[in-house]
């Protein structure tokens, strides 16, 4: 078979990089080796943001009394579960349905390569002769030496979503990242007693404000949160569930317990010494800046590369490699364009530099900030924690980066992705909004910034800077 693109790899990378390819003109295969959607679609962002909102619905029961609402709510872990299968399949229809509307070859098997231009899928043992590759096999979840995962007990992720959760009510957290951060607060909402152990402290996360980090923790904390400050040195099973040793030596138990210690790179049977791809010591692919792993015509995108391990960045850098497939070396992987999100015990979106990168870069960085605690519209959802916050470079008005926290900020983020560039800011303070709404505090923000740090004339178009922020 012969195509002009060849995609190994459906999770969120190599399914946006087969869809762009196609819609710009390109012969493409796609091939997967297990479920098509990946882990975002199967076991990550998309199951968990249905558990999410179920979540968030019985935690919005805290202020039912106050609202006129009689009654109460409980959790329901098994229906739950039911519910995201059911979207989660019928998204995977979706997609499978798009691709072959777009003319997409759809394989099933694993690739591997034979040599430069020739791939192997097995078990059928189809031979491709793509003139592009691209790589997006991903990653899976990472198990400590010594821990062994037992279904029913000890769970990653990735169980936790193949199979209904264990009725314990007892359960144990191991880990100090996104996933424990995520899955400590849907537990606990649906009523587990939750056990969380970290070796980090999960409130010290660099890409987010020390004010982000603050209001985390206090929202954790608000619903019976907080992390017991330890690794787990040995995890067992035993008759009625687990056993945890940890590294300060105390021994807890649980019904069962939740894995969230990393995931790893997938890259294994590809052959890719094979074509000159690279691996680094964590076992993620090699790639230069316009994500090339070997010669100009292979490519790597995704977990399997190193960087933060999210859809929001593998998508992008979809877009990235399409580009430089097609006019090869005109596109640059930029992250600071990648918006990351963290649904937790309160909602958490970031995109752009920190203050800290900002001036590491020799920018001057100043901070304009809106609370939604004087939003009209956050008010009448009981939910005004959180807050817009923006980052500017005072000598031109540019707009740097910015952080939302709060209900809904992982859509909020978008008015600050949409135009990331020396005019965003003059985009906001211009924009008609819709009155009362969360994204209104954009706006105020802008204003803050601007009356804060005498940015008038870039925002508001009069005044010195107005020719260079448009
Ligand atoms: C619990 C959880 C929640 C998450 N929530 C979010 C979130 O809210 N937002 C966010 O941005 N990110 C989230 N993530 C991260 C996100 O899921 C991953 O970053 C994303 O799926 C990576 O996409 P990818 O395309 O690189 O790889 P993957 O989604 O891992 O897909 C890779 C695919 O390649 C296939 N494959 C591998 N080797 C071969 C081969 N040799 N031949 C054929 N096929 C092969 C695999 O079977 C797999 O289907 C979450 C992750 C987890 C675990
Ligand atoms: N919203 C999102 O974007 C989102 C959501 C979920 C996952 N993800 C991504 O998925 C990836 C995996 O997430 P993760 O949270 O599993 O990984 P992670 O690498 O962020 O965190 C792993 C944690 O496990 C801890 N750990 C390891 N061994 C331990 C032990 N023996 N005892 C105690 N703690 C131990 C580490 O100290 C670390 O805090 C991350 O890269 C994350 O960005 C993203």
């Amino acid at each position: 078979m012969e195509c002009d693109l060849l995609v190994i790899g459906s999770g969120p990378g190599g399914y946006r990089a087969a869809v762009l390819a196609a819609l710009r003109g390109l012969s493409t295969i796609i091939v997967e080796k297990a479920t098509w959607g990946g882990c975002c679609l199967n076991r990550g962002c998309v199951p968990k943001k249905d558990w999410y909102h179920t979540a968030r619905v019985l935690d919005s029961a805290r202020h039912f009394e106050k609202r006129g609402i009689v009654g109460s709510l409980r959790g329901d872990l098994a229906q739950a579960w039911r519910h995201q299968r059911e979207v989660v399949v019928a998204v995977r229809d979706s997609y499978q349905s798009y691709l072959k509307r777009l003319g997409v070859t759809a394989l099933t098997g694993h690739a591997r390569f034979q040599d430069q231009n020739t791939v192997i899928v097995e078990p059928g043992g189809d031979t491709i002769s793509p003139r592009a590759v691209i790589i997006a096999t991903g990653s899976a979840p990472h198990v400590p030496e010594g821990f062994a995962v037992t279904p029913g007990r000890v769970l990653h992720s990735d169980l936790l979503f193949d199979e209904p959760a264990p009725e314990g009510a007892r359960v144990l957290i191991v880990g100090g990242g996104v996933v424990a951060l995520e899955f400590a607060y849907i537990l606990r909402t649906f009523g587990r007693e939750v056990t969380w152990l970290a070796r980090q402290d999960p409130f010290a996360r660099p890409e987010f404000s020390t004010p982000a980090m603050k209001l985390l923790r206090t929202a954790m904390a608000d619903v019976g949160l907080a992390p017991i400050r330890a690794g787990a040195r040995t995890l067992t099973t035993t008759e009625t569930g687990v056993s945890v040793t940890t590294t300060g030596g105390e021994i807890m138990t649980a019904d069962w317990a939740l894995l969230a210690t990393g995931r790893r790179p997938v890259t294994e049977g590809l052959d890719l010494a094979r074509v000159g791809v690279r691996l680094d010591a964590r076992g993620h692919i090699v790639v230069d800046d316009k994500m090339r792993a070997a010669g100009t015509t292979i490519y790597a995108i995704g977990d399997c590369v190193a960087g933060p391990m999210t859809a929001n960045r593998a998508l992008y850098e979809a877009g990235v490699v399409i580009d430089n497939i097609l006019a090869p070396g005109s596109r640059r992987r930029d992250l600071t364009r990648v918006p990351e999100a963290v649904y937790s015990a309160i909602e958490l979106a970031r995109v752009g530099l920190t203050e800290e990168q900002a001036e590491d870069e020799g920018h001057e960085p100043g901070v304009g900030f809106a609370a939604f605690e004087t939003s009209p519209r956050a008010l009448g959802q009981d939910e005004p924690e959180g807050y817009v916050r923006l980052i500017a470079d005072l000598d031109n008005g540019a707009f740097l980066g910015g952080e939302v926290l709060g209900a809904e900020a992982g859509e909020l983020i978008h008015m600050l992705t949409a135009s990331p560039s020396l005019g965003a800011l003059r985009r906001i303070a211009g924009t008609g909004f819709n009155h009362p709404s969360r994204s209104e505090e954009f706006q105020n923000a802008v204003e803050t910034l601007a009356a804060k740090w005498r940015l008038q004339g870039y925002v508001f178009g009069a005044g010195d800077g107005a020719q260079d922020a448009s």
